[in-house]
């Protein structure tokens, strides 16, 4: 195609908000002008199922739940008995940061809270951290931080460097369905800090979850600082403007309300029944060319703005565990998925850029402009030149460059990055998902692929028990092989050894005899006092 005629695409293709101020550039994909035709029928499948879903239908069979992430910026669209749980969790929200804000609600000894921990993980962590990103300011009124794992070192790492602050940190616990470990495990280690310093932890501590989850149970949570409900009919990963993603939003500063109407806005404007003016239709229909059937291409999304480096990570959820399914609708093997990576431009040019010119053609990128570079004027650099044109020229220059080895782009075009343009993008994406499910017959609102790791993990833990039962009565070092044998899994040696090797490496009480690089000639005991000291409770699943 001559620049003649690319330019001619390029118009014929483009797509534009007024209300959003945001453009869409398919031109740089590589279908052809039929395709879009030839993809009709299968778009008025997929419009007809998006209006069923936004009016109740159960769309999500295998769990037998509605989807309802669209109704949070519109209440009057979700049904009438849904609408009142939506209106109130929001001015439960809003009132709460209010107090909080003015030292109304306060820490025990100190005048206002300082400091958050936000406790979650999966969709309960990545939309928060991602808003938190890209809008917080740099005077915001609360600082925040994030335990999103399992890991000891990362807790360690937030709560002794929060030591001096903790009696003025709150700490948000996220789980949806209350069961999840890491989350669990999390909740755990910070009460046990709190209570280390002498800390009513209760005081400090605010739920998002469902009500009765085994968390809001367990913990008692109607006695904590505050308790704000999670929706049952809203996905972990499409719950960024439920509670789960607003509250934290707001006591960071951010405009909760101009995030939802940029959500609203988008909404409205991937509703509109026609495939070149839906943006998240034309979205949807670029990765189907890209993605589907012989085509496995990968997206790597590179927003060109520091801000928005966590896009990528958040839209690895959303769209990864949405569309990798391994069947379709009717059962039939499909293993569908796209694969998402990236961080940020120009940073990148200088890392894996070189592959995705010159390398393996898998992948189609998104880029995502951003037009105003920063509020107020800039110094040139170069003559006629700022930081922020070199920005610019970065990703004009690697579309270009890519182009012209073949390779596809599609060019995300926003104003600005704010409350109102994050809502929006998160939106387009939900809805593109939602296309895209229905494009290739797969249920976009299950994850059953997490739980087969779930349950390994939980056996692994179980036969740790099992190993230090057979350790605490042993009369003399035992084999790994002997190990095995006596917790009745001969054939599980490498995975004792694995065990062995991790408590050998931690203050458990473990006696070594031999190397632990040797497996074959190793023997194991425990010291008398560690043998005192297991317990035999039953180990809950991993969830
Ligand atoms: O919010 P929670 O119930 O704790 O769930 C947190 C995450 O855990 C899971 O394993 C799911 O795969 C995710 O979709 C979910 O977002």
């Amino acid at each position: 195609m001559n620049n003649q005629e690319l330019w001619q695409r390029y118009q014929d293709l483009l797509y534009f908000n007024d209300d959003l101020g945001l453009y869409l550039d398919v031109s740089r994909m590589h279908f052809k002008d039929d395709f879009l035709d030839s993809l009709q029928p299968k778009f008025v499948h997929a419009f007809h199922a998006m209006d069923a879903l936004e009016k109740g239908a159960i769309a999500n069979p295998d769990e037998n739940r509605q989807v309802g992430h669209y109704w949070l910026r519109d209440p009057e669209l979700a049904p009438k008995a849904l609408q009142p749980e939506i209106i109130d969790t929001l001015a439960h929200i809003e009132n709460f940061v209010k107090q909080v804000h003015s030292g109304e609600i306060r820490p025990p000894h100190a005048p206002k809270f300082t400091d958050i921990i936000s406790i979650g993980i999966g969709g309960s962590a990545l939309g928060p951290k991602f808003v938190d990103k890209a809008l917080t300011s740099e005077a915001p009124p609360l600082n925040i931080q994030f335990i999103d794992n399992t890991d000891p070192d990362g807790m360690d790492h937030i709560l002794n460097g929060l030591k001096d602050r903790l009696a003025s940190t709150m700490i948000i616990v996220i789980s949806k369905s209350g069961g999840t470990s890491e989350t669990r495990n999390g909740l755990l280690e910070t009460k046990h800090a709190y209570q280390q310093q002498g800390l009513d932890f209760p005081r400090y501590a605010v739920a998002i979850t469902l009500a009765g989850s085994q968390m809001d149970v367990l913990e008692n949570c109607d006695n904590w600082l505050a308790k704000f409900a999670m929706l049952d009919w809203v996905g972990g990963r499409t719950s960024e403007m439920s509670s789960v993603g607003l509250l934290s939003a707001a006591l960071l500063g951010i405009d909760i309300r101009a995030m939802l109407a940029g959500a609203k806005a988008m909404d409205s404007a991937t509703r509109v029944p026609d495939i070149k003016n839906n943006p998240a239709a034309l979205l949807s229909l670029c990765w189907y060319h890209a993605c589907h059937g012989d085509n496995q291409k990968n997206m790597v999304l590179l927003p060109y703005k520091d801000s928005l480096v966590l896009f990528s990570r958040y839209l690895q959820q959303l769209i990864m565990e949405s569309l990798g399914k391994e069947k379709d609708l009717d059962g039939n093997i499909v293993h569908e998925g796209i694969t998402v990576y990236g961080n940020k431009g120009s940073t990148d040019q200088h890392a894996y850029v070189q592959q995705l010119r010159e390398g393996v053609d898998d992948f189609f990128v998104t880029f995502i402009e951003v037009l105003e570079d920063r509020t107020g004027p800039s110094i040139e650099i170069e003559p006629d030149i700022t930081t922020g044109d070199f920005l610019s020229g970065a990703l004009q220059g690697t579309r270009q460059a890519l182009y012209d080895k073949q390779r596809e782009s599609i060019t995300i075009s926003v104003p600005r990055v704010d409350a109102r343009c994050i809502g929006a993008l998160i939106a387009l994406y939900e809805r593109a998902v939602g296309f895209y499910a229905s494009l290739v017959n797969i249920n976009a609102y299950h994850q059953p692929g997490v739980e087969a790791g779930k349950k390994a993990a939980t056996d692994f833990l179980v036969l740790q028990r099992h190993i230090l039962t057979v350790l605490k009565t042993a009369q003399h070092p035992l084999t790994l092989a002997a190990l095995a044998a006596q917790i009745g899994a001969p054939d599980q040696i490498e995975t004792v050894y694995k065990v062995i090797r991790h408590l050998a490496m931690n203050p458990r009480g473990l006696v070594l005899h031999g190397k632990l690089h040797k497996p074959s000639d190793l023997t194991v005991s425990l010291t008398a006092h560690a043998a005192r000291n297991i317990t035999a409770a039953p180990l809950a699943e991993m969830a």
